[in-house]
């Protein structure tokens, strides 16, 4: 969550969502990004095109009832004949029978369709959001990419399963009932064709005006789907600070907002729509009058009138549909377009053409890991967080890295696993640059437990098999057994304990040891620790340590210390100071020549000699 703090009227600096906001204000982006679905939509065109042409058939077999209103009138009701009149009255019959029909099949085949691209839209977002490197997800705030996978996904079905079909067969409708209202009778038949000009005008500002608001709207429900899901994973910080009511004010001035937005886009609806349902009035209005007129005046038949005015009076819906229709329609290009700005951006950390997918050689258990001439910077920074990093860790051996807070060693781990990409120099594991592998093999090689544990929803099994789903039973069993996190045999359905999030609640010991027996599961080639004993009681952390031990001396380690004793699992030491490895050498070593070093650990330092000596 930003800063706390009570909210304030003082100008700020626009955020990056804000410039977004006005950028779009700006340009605004029209219905084109509706045209980029198109590689969704194509895979269900059959069943979309059966609901168009049902939906099509449907709306013309309305049409036929006027005109044989125009039969009756003229006809037999004119001639007497009751015989007649029974076979029109069966014909009509027939027409509803068919459209209701035709109705059942658009809603089935609606449901097919439009749910199907949601669903296929909904997977390929979240498979790219999952393809995008860490550092995108530290630029966007995760309600906005969460209101993007429902809210503006949700849009896009209604238009496709609505909005699309009824602008399409409400056009359709327009244009059909125009040339046979121009063949019935001409004159009056002109006047409802122009009658569309001033219609497509106010459509055209509608359209303008509403778009800028409903991308918004859009945003700022974005906007609160994080302040939501913040306030709901920090409750416990806002609950022990006393900061509830802060977050409700915060939370308060973003719904106000919302509620602003909202009332605006009624207003313009509002008034689009009064506009557009008095426009058939008029037209209607004009025709009685001169359709009236030629009938006094015998230029038309009276059947013939009533046929016009009831064909006329079909164009009402289509006609008054127009608003909310369109504004489904711009809601939903907002959404589009918002998705494309997630979709659009291309993954940089992704394989390269060509890279090796094979997996290493089943003899080199461990492996050489070098950094050469490492330099990085985060991508929206121009500091260099590291620079010239030199360091080569030879198979079996584990390097811990210790450094003053913010000197980068989180940062260096990180780009093992490539979460980031070096900026300058390379990183080889064996001698092949680690972009030279495909990020699937890379990351079976290297595996990783961060500071913060974060486990899944899910059962202990699937948390701890979770980086590599086909681990036996005995390689989870060993798994827990060197993480000492055999307690959770002891938990109510063991293994199948549910844990996370929604599940069972542990410690925080608890839950870097399930994490831990995460990473170390797979027994990968090179184990990335970052600071993963700081939970953990004296008496589990040697456990921990001493099972670590063993699995260390198997594979090729690197290790955040902040601590004597985590300091103690390496061979070698290497000390990061401003993003530069000042000094490198073993534990003792530096203890002894690099007073920088002992000022880092020189709390612990008793602490660190009496282990040594036990070791
Ligand atoms: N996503 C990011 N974008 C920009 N700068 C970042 C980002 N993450 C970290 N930094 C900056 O990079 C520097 C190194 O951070 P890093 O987390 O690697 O330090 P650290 O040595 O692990 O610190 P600590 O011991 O406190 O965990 C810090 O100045 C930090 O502010």
């Amino acid at each position: 969550m930003t800063a706390p703090g009570t909210p304030t009227k003082t100008p700020a600096p626009l955020t990056d969502d804000q410039k977004t906001k006005a950028d779009f204000a700006q340009t605004g982006r029209g219905l084109r990004p509706l045209l980029r679905l198109w590689p969704w939509a194509k895979p269900y065109l059959p069943q979309l095109s059966i609901m168009f042409v049902a939906a099509l058939i449907a709306t013309l077999a309305g049409l036929a009832l006027p005109i044989l209103t125009r039969s009756v009138v003229d006809g037999p009701i004119a001639d007497g004949d009751k015989v007649a009149l029974w076979w029109i009255g069966l014909i009509a019959l027939g027409f509803g029978v068919v459209e209701s029909f035709l109705i059942f099949i658009r809603r089935y085949m609606l449901t097919r369709g439009s749910l199907g691209v949601e669903a296929d839209l909904r997977n390929d977002i979240y498979d790219h959001l999952q393809r995008l490197p860490i550092s995108f997800h530290d630029r966007w705030q995760s309600g906005q990419l969460l209101s993007r996978a429902w809210g503006d996904l949700a849009m896009i079905r209604r238009f496709i399963g609505f909005s699309l079909v009824f602008i399409l067969v409400n056009g359709l409708t327009f244009c059909v009932v125009v040339v046979v209202l121009v063949a019935m009778y001409w004159p009056l038949g002109v006047v409802v064709l122009l009658s569309a000009a001033p219609l497509v005008w106010m459509l055209y500002v509608f359209e303008k005006k509403f778009s800028v608001i409903s991308h918004q709207i859009q945003e700022q429900r974005g906007d609160l789907a994080t302040e939501v899901e913040e306030a709901a994973g920090g409750i416990r910080i806002l609950k022990s600070f006393g900061r509830s009511r802060m977050a409700f004010l915060r939370y308060d001035v973003g719904a106000r907002e919302l509620n602003r937005l909202q009332l605006r886009r009624v207003k313009v609806l509002a008034t689009i729509w009064a506009l557009i349902e008095m426009h058939p009035q008029i037209v209607l209005a004009i025709l009685l009058l001169f359709g009236g007129i030629s009938v006094v005046g015998g230029s038309m038949t009276l059947g013939t009138f009533v046929a016009f005015i009831s064909l006329f009076l079909l164009l009402q819906w289509p006609i008054a549909s127009l608003g909310f229709l369109l504004a489904d329609i711009q809601d939903a290009a907002t959404a589009a377009a918002r998705l494309f700005d997630v979709l659009d951006i291309d993954p940089d950390i992704a394989d390269t053409e060509g890279v090796s997918n094979q997996p290493a050689p089943q003899s080199s258990a461990s492996a050489t890991l070098r950094f050469d001439d490492v330099s990085f910077k985060f991508a929206d920074s121009d500091q260099f967080v590291l620079r010239g990093i030199n360091l080569e860790i030879a198979p079996g051996e584990t390097v811990a890295i210790v450094g003053p807070t913010g000197s980068g060693k989180t940062t260096l781990t990180a780009l093992v696993p490539r979460l980031y990409d070096v900026t300058e120099g390379s990183i080889t594991i064996d001698g092949t640059d680690i972009r030279d592998l495909s990020l699937e093999r890379l990351r079976t090689e290297v595996a990783v437990a961060f500071e913060d544990p974060t486990l899944f929803s899910a059962s202990v099994r699937e948390n701890v098999a979770f980086g590599r789903p086909d681990a036996s039973e005995e390689d989870i069993a060993e798994a827990l057994e060197i993480a000492q996190a055999t307690f959770v045999y002891d938990l109510p359905w063991g293994l199948d304990t549910r844990v996370g999030e929604q599940g069972m609640s542990l410690s925080g010991g608890q839950r870097q040891r399930v994490a831990l027996a995460r990473a170390v599961v797979g027994r990968p080639r090179v184990l990335v620790l970052d600071d993963p004993l700081s939970a953990l009681d004296v008496h589990t952390e040697k456990l921990v340590e001493d099972a670590l031990r063993r699995v260390l001396t198997a594979t090729t380690g690197i290790v955040v210390a902040h601590r004597p004793s985590t300091v103690l699992l390496a061979d070698r030491v290497a000390l990061l100071q401003d993003g530069h490895i000042t000094a490198i050498g073993t534990h003792s070593q530096l203890m002894q020549d690099v007073p920088a070093y002992r000022a880092i650990l020189s709390k612990d330092a008793d602490e660190s000699s009496d282990l040594e000596e036990a070791r």
